[in-house]
């Protein structure tokens, strides 16, 4: 039987994992030797291998079991683009100044910052127990600390009700707090000024004439939107269907503090799922409708509270709390792509967007959150978004951006059409000829019926939106009650749009993972799973000698045909020191070669939570790693194949 490990002996430990990603170069501030540059971030090689490997599971998990059409459009983006999806006007957030430094803030962050710290400071003053506050965190945090002052319980209650509805303020509100509030500049006490918004987009320029801006895309979604027709064509004018692209996005940030959390740079894998407005049905639904979510919806944040009930998909789509099926079916994928790559469920919830908070244009709109040290962070943002995108395109250009879809029976309607006399109403009405003909043309069947009568009087009459009126009579004009057979029916789909920040969902599994081994705080282990680790086997001889390198080369080579990335280590440590480095990188599984195995051909195994070790022919050895790799079985049953090793070379 495997062993049993204490993974909470020691409290987490933000100061101790944020020195070993940067020790094992996990990822690093970008160009840190000329000083770096908020908010931009290298990886480095375990980190780029863990991203890569997250990747190949969302490749796995997303595109290909649900057949997506995958994209790769362009980041630079002509500024048309932008304005016509309304980025230019509204993708910005709400910054205030300090008024005497001229430091820069975001103002809801500033205001969560210092309630925050201030119902920190109200706990202790009570004598209630804190979060344990590392020395990171106080010197993160050190303008934001509060005094420990205790609050009257109803300031306390409006400061829990300011932060359960945050996401839902508005720049003028968020100002109208700082001065209620007393709310000034974490870092140095001075007051700030009123909410000003500012454009996250990188303007640029395309070509050397300077006459045409573009724009860094802040989001790899106006691709998808643009390609809408090829997509559609691709897909054998069939819908529904799914457009996927992971790609990099680019937002200038007000002031990113929290690490991976919040850069400028970062890679983003978005879908978008095209579905008929009328059925937004998923074929797929009933193999999610058991999934258990933890979910938190705008009614209970609009009542300023922050309590999460659990529910199956299947129950929150039926008693309305999820908009549609697809969006359930979406949202109960997501769940199971993180779970899979290591995510705590107990640490992930789904947020539903308040009424101020979502997109005008927007049905509905769940963010996955992850809890980490800094709070609840969205993760992956999951909305429906109606027919906007393509529709606004669709108004610009002119391109329609729309289905047509054969009906297996035509429909027959009568409906009232209007019958123009071209000459009369050329000769009659000249250059208004065309806005007369467009005006009438947009009328709906009770104002067509009224024309229709009134012409029967012999004159109608209609007014057009600058207030100027226009008679028109029979010569021009007629209404006439006809049979229409319609064969095709065009609409514009309606896009739901599952949204992935891999940065954010690469830190907070790192966060999830980490932990210290219960004799040695110093000791710290990544608990990654197999499917995403860097490395996935370690091999490790005992010594660097030349006997052991034939073994060495068969085994790397046996693992490499079975497809299973495993790495070398012989450098000149003990194993021990050589195992220890390995679970800081997360590698699940070690293999030991000594002077039995050039004897006997044995090898050990192990494991690296438990540090247990087994033994058995190489071959065998190989075997089980491989499947222990793929997850075909788990350590329980690896440890029913193989006897314990309790030999000397043990790590400890
Ligand atoms: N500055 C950033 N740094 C890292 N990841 C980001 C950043 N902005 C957005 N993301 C990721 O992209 C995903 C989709 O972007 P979306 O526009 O929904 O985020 P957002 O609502 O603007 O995020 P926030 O409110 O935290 O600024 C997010 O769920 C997140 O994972």
């Amino acid at each position: 039987m495997p062993s049993t490990v204490n993974k909470t002996a020691h409290a987490f430990d933000k100061v101790r994992l944020d020195a070993l990603l940067n020790r094992r170069f996990f990822y690093a501030p970008a160009f840190e030797i000329y000083g770096g540059v908020a908010g931009l971030y290298d990886y480095g090689p375990p980190g780029s291998s863990l991203q890569a490997n997250i990747i190949a599971e969302w490749r796995k998990h997303f595109i290909i079991e649900e057949h997506m059409l995958e994209l790769d459009t362009t980041i630079m983006t002509p500024a048309p683009v932008f304005e016509t999806s309304g980025h230019v006007a509204r993708f910005a957030d709400w910054m205030v100044k300090d008024t005497k430094t001229g430091d820069v803030l975001r103002a809801d962050h500033l205001v969560k910052n210092v309630l925050e710290a201030r119902l920190a400071g109200d706990k202790e003053a009570r004598g209630l127990a804190a979060a344990p506050v590392t020395d990171d965190k106080k010197k993160k945090k050190k303008g934001a600390k509060a005094a420990a002052v205790q609050l009257s319980d109803e300031v306390v209650k409006e400061y829990e009700t300011i932060l359960a509805q945050l996401d839902n303020f508005s720049g003028p509100e968020l100002g109208e707090l700082c001065r209620k509030h007393k709310l000034t500049n974490p870092d140095t006490g001075n007051e700030v000024g009123e909410p000003q918004q500012f454009n996250l987009m990188f303007l640029s320029s395309i070509g050397p004439t300077g006459q045409h801006p573009g724009y860094l895309r802040p989001e790899t979604a106006q691709g998808h939107f643009l390609n809408f027709s090829r997509l559609l064509e691709f897909n054998n004018g069939k819908v529904p269907f799914a457009s996927a692209q992971i790609g990099r996005s680019f937002r200038n940030e007000i002031s990113p503090r929290a690490g991976l959390l919040r850069v400028r740079e970062f890679t983003m894998a978005e879908i978008e799922h095209y579905v008929d407005p009328e059925d937004k049905r998923h074929e797929r639904f009933h193999e999610v409708r058991d999934v258990v979510l933890i979910l938190l919806d705008r009614h209970v944040q609009e009542a300023g509270s922050s309590t999460t009930t659990r529910l199956t998909v299947g129950e929150a789509v039926k008693k309305g709390v999820i908009a549609n099926e697809t969006l359930g079916y979406f949202i109960a994928r997501i769940y199971l792509f993180l779970l899979k790559i290591g995510i705590n469920p107990e640490r992930l919830r789904f947020r539903q967007h308040m009424g101020n908070e979502m997109a005008h244009y927007a049905t509905d709109c769940w963010d996955a959150e992850i809890h980490n040290a800094t709070g609840w962070t969205e993760c992956v943002g999951c909305a429906d978004r109606a027919a906007y995108d393509l529709s606004v395109h669709t108004a610009k250009t002119g391109h329609p951006l729309v289905v047509r879809q054969a009906l297996k029976e035509p429909i027959i309607t009568e409906k009232e059409v209007s019958e123009w006399n071209k000459k009369n109403l050329g000769k009659t009405f000249k250059q208004d000829a065309a806005l007369i003909q467009s005006l009438v043309e947009s009328m709906d069947e009770p104002e067509l019926l009224r024309i229709k009568g009134e012409l029967a009087q012999g004159a109608a009459i209609i007014k057009s939106e600058d207030g100027r009126e226009f008679q028109l009579t029979p010569d021009v004009l007629t209404v006439e009650r006809k049979t229409i057979k319609q064969s095709i029916r065009e609409y514009t789909p309606n896009v739901i749009e599952p949204s992935f920040g891999l940065g954010r969902i690469l830190y907070t599994l790192l966060e999830h993972s980490f932990w210290s081994r219960e004799q040695d705080v110093e000791r710290g282990v990544l608990s990654l799973p197999p499917l995403v680790a860097p490395t996935k086997v370690l091999i490790v001889p005992l010594s660097a000698r030349d006997e052991f390198n034939p073994l060495v080369q068969e085994v790397s080579s046996k693992l490499r045909k079975a497809g299973v990335f495993s790495r070398v280590d012989d450098s000149n440590t003990s194993i021990g020191k050589r195992y220890a480095r390995n679970d800081e990188l997360g590698t699940p599984f070690g293999l030991t070669l000594d002077f039995a195995s050039v004897q006997n051909r044995t090898m050990t195994l192990r494991e690296r939570d438990t540090m247990d070790q087994r033994i058995g022919s190489i071959d065998d050895v190989i075997t089980t790693v491989t499947e222990l790799v793929f997850g075909n079985i788990d350590w329980a049953q690896a440890c029913t194949r193989l006897p314990a090793y309790d030999g000397v070379q043990a790590i400890d």
